[in-house]
Order: C-alpha cells, then structure tokens, then sequence
C-alpha cells in the first residue's frame, strides 16, 4: 500500500470546482481531506488569491511516480496550461511525501522542497493528519507552530466551501 500525501491549489475560473475535480478524480484513494482554505499569494503576489487544501491517498500498486502522474492527468482534466513559475492556476496537486521516499529527479522532489516554509500545505495538512511528519523535517505540528503570525494571517479557513 502507497500512501501519499498532496497539496491541491486553485487560483483560476472556478476554484473550488477544481479541487473538487481532483477529490473526486481520486475518488476511493482517498484517506482523508483537510478543510478548504483561502489563501494570500506567495512566490508571485500580485495574482488572485490561492484556495489551498491537502488530501491523503492511498492504493496499491503504485508508487510515487503513479502519485505524479495522477495528479498531472488531473491538471490536464482542469486544462492546465503551462504558465509562469509560481504563477496562476486552474490546478496545482504537489506531490508532498509518499510514505518515506527520498528522491532528487528534478521531476519529482520527494519531499516536496517548499513544503517546511509553506503556511499553505503545513496548516491543512496538520488538520487532515495530526500526527504527520515530514520526513526529515519533523512533526507537521512543529513546522507549522514555527510559522510566525504574518505567514499564518495569510490563510483564512473555509468550511463553507466542503471540498465533498
Ligand atoms: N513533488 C513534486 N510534486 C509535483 N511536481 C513536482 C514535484 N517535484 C518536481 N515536480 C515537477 O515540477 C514541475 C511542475 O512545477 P510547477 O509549475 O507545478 O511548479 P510550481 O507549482 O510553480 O512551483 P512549486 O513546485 O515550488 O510549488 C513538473 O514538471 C513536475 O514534474
Ligand atoms: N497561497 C498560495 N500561493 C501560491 C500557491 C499556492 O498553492 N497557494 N501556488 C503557487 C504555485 O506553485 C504560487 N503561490
């Protein structure tokens, strides 16, 4: 059994019609979602803010690359389009970490390496996993109570948004 942990993201058109696109295109892999969140733009500011969640899978007969690829078809079904770096998107899904796998292929960064200073993957997923750890990093809980009040101001919870 493959157990992955993904960021999902939306900044364009129907936002939270996109997250729901890959929740239900995950369908019964899935483990466990984590509230909707809105959420102010890093890395490129000046673009619309983020809906941001965080969902566990799991499955048999797959490992990380399979993660990847599902979550890049998922892109496509969102016509996805290639854009700036950091910059707006129908839909984003980061491969966060599958189980402990360590990898360096630029096409796949295992655990994803924005995941420690990111409010918007360490918040959602604390609440989907309280017990999570980022390999090499520590306890999800650690990571995010490091998060200074400015970082945790830019997320705003959405429970009027249900991801189901
Ligand atoms: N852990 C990962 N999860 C998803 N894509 C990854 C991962 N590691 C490397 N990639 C590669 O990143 C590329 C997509 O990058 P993308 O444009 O989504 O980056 P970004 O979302 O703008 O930035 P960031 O990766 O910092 O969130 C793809 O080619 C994919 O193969
Ligand atoms: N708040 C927030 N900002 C972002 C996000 C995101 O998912 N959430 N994704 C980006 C592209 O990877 C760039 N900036």
């Amino acid at each position: 059994m493959s157990r992955a942990v993904l960021s999902l993201g939306s900044n364009l058109g129907e936002r939270l019609e996109h997250l729901r696109l890959a929740v239900h295109g995950f369908g019964e892999d899935v483990v466990v979602t984590s509230a909707v969140y809105e959420t102010e733009p890093w890395g490129v500011r000046d673009q619309p803010r983020f809906l941001n969640a965080v969902i566990v899978v799991a499955a048999d007969g797959l490992d990380e690359w399979g993660w990847l690829r599902r979550g890049q078809a998922l892109e496509a079904q969102a016509q996805r389009r290639r854009e700036q770096r950091w910059g707006p998107r129908t839909l984003d899904v980061d491969v966060v970490t599958v189980d402990g796998v360590h990898s360096d292929h630029p096409d796949l960064v295992l655990p994803h390496p924005g995941t420690p200073s990111r409010a918007s993957v360490l918040v959602p997923w604390l609440e989907a996993d309280p017990e999570a750890v980022l390999p090499g990093h520590g306890p999800v809980r650690d990571l995010a109570a490091a998060l200074s009040k400015e970082e945790r101001d830019t997320l705003h919870r959405r429970p009027d948004l249900p991801l189901h």
